[in-house]
């Protein structure tokens, strides 16, 4: 049963809207009133899923955020980027916040060896355009304790995650996380046949 009190994420506590097939991307737009920081997007996002740690941008209320993945060439800021301003510029994914509101717009990573270069992260719900793939799991869930959740409140969390059909993992899915193994495993041979 779900938790009057606890928001998952607001694209998700009504249900999930499924994406259009080959949907041909949109704009993120930040949340300031004037001047907007907009990004275009080219093509649809990946990897779409609930993100429960401490890092990634959550809309208010919410227990999760929203993340999904998109070829870095495919992201354009198009109207005021001076507003843009990296959160932790130690972090591996540099996110790019709106500096008046503090929406995040995209994560980039700029370590060439890291399994993820190449990808920008997103939040989809930033777009006043729908059809986006829509969240297919939820990755970091323990973290949300983290961000002052009871831990107690884990297992109710996990259940209205699966009612939800978003499998609760601790860290990323399992195809995500074999992808990271097998680049490592690649880069291991790659160190030792050098
Ligand atoms: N418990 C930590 C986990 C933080 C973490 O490792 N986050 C992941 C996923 S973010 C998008 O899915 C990550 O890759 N972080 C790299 C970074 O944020 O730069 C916590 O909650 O902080
Ligand atoms: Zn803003
Ligand atoms: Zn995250």
């Amino acid at each position: 049963m779900q938790n009057a009190t606890l928001s998952i994420h607001p694209a998700v506590d009504n249900g999930i809207t499924k994406g259009e097939q080959n949907y041909a991307g949109g704009r993120l737009v930040c949340k300031c009133t004037s001047d907007p920081v907009v990004v275009e997007i080219k093509g649809d996002s990946a990897h779409n899923h609930l993100c429960g740690c401490t890092k990634c941008w959550k809309p208010s209320g919410a227990t999760f955020a929203m993340v999904a993945v998109v070829p870095r060439d495919n992201v354009t800021v198009t109207a005021n980027a001076d507003k843009l301003q990296v959160v932790d510029t130690s972090a591996t994914i540099q996110r790019h916040a709106c500096k008046v509101c503090g929406v995040h717009m995209y994560g980039r990573i700029e370590n060439k060896n890291h399994p993820f270069y190449g990808l920008d992260f997103i939040h989809t719900e930033l777009s006043p355009q729908k059809g986006w793939s829509e969240p297919k799991f939820a990755a970091f869930v323990s973290s949300v304790i983290e961000s002052g959740v009871d831990p107690a409140q884990m297992p109710q969390i996990r259940a209205r995650l699966r009612e939800l059909g978003l499998e609760p993992y601790d860290c990323l899915s399992p195809e995500l996380m074999d992808l990271i193994a097998a680049h490592t495993a690649k880069a291991k041979q790659a160190a030792v046949a050098a």
